[in-house]
């Protein structure tokens, strides 16, 4: 990697959030890997003369569940499009009453209660160990922070994510159990997105839109799909300001990422080299690349 170079921002759209406005030179691509199918085409462009790749979560029409989402085809597709730093957008249920409907939080922590999903690109034949204490890039953080204070929008920085596996939502003894952690937010989707991200050496952050207080909150019924949706879209155009605003303050030419997520593979492949499978070492060629032909 040479000293600065122009970053690409990747855009992943969730619930709600299937296109991009105001994107200049658009098109949608399809691209392949070796880890199967994205959910969808990418959606290539310029924000403010910015390369922007946008992957909709749910592929457009919202086709696919949390627990079907091929996380690692998305994650490769974007480092495959030259992404640099992925930015994504999440309807996300509260847990916490001074976090209302409306409200966006950039979350810095997660709660990783998924079980039924592919969690790592590194298997039997190569076997790699990265560190996710703080799995959110405080550059990218800061640069949403920034922008939501340009743009007045009501957030609060900092907070934990719960993941569960869905689709159901939660009862309300889980509810309940995840507010005793201090969890302060819960969706479906951004794990193992976030450690995949990570894995991919790709600077990562969520902006997490609250569209519901779940099914704790004595004072609101129990969330809904309807409920989320109309949430959702009384907040999409707050939600295209910011991505708006942001993307300017991310695309300025930089260097390696002061905390580091784009070296996150340096020390973390522990098999031997004579012992790595090559099937497996050609699929990690995206991910991987940059650790792999050094070594
Ligand atoms: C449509 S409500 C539940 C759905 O919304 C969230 O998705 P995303 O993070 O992609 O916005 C939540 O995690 C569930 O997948
Ligand atoms: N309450 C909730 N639980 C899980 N995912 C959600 N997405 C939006 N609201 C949610």
């Amino acid at each position: 990697m040479s000293d600065t170079f122009e970053p690409v921002i990747g855009l992943i759209g969730g619930s709600g959030l299937y296109d991009i406005d105001g994107l200049e030179d658009r098109q949608w691509k399809r691209v392949e890997s070796p880890w199967g199918e994205a959910s969808d085409e990418l959606l290539f462009g310029r924000l403010d003369g910015v390369r922007c790749v946008f992957l909709p979560r749910h592929g457009r029409g919202h086709r696919v569940p949390p627990s079907a989402l091929n996380y690692r085809a998305n994650i490769d597709v974007l480092k495959r499009a030259g992404v640099t730093e992925i930015l994504s957008l999440s309807a996300v249920g509260s847990l916490n009453g001074d976090l209302e409907p409306g409200r966006f939080v950039i979350v810095d922590q997660f709660i990783d209660r998924t079980f039924a999903r592919q969690k790592s690109f590194f298997e039997t034949g190569c076997v790699a160990h990265v560190s996710v204490a703080h799995p959110v890039c405080p550059r990218l953080g800061d640069a949403v922070e920034e922008a939501a204070r340009q743009i007045e929008l009501p957030y609060k920085r900092g907070g934990t994510y719960l993941v569960m596996e869905g689709p159901q939502f939660s009862t309300k003894a889980e509810s309940e159990l995840y507010r005793a952690w201090g969890c302060d937010v819960i969706g479906m989707t951004n794990m193992p997105e976030a450690k995949l991200a990570r894995e991919a050496e790709l600077c990562y952050a969520t902006v997490a839109m609250v569209t519901d207080f779940d099914c704790w909150h004595p004072g609101h019924d129990a969330v809904t799909v309807d409920a989320v949706v109309k949430v959702m879209l009384a907040n999409a155009d707050r939600a295209k300001q910011l991505v708006k605003a942001v993307i300017p303050m991310l695309g300025k030419p930089r260097g390696a990422c002061p905390a580091g997520c784009d070296r996150a593979l340096e020390h973390a492949i522990v098999t031997a080299p004579e012992k790595r499978d090559p099937a497996l070492m050609a699929k990690l060629d995206a991910v991987a690349g940059r650790v792999l032909k050094a070594a």
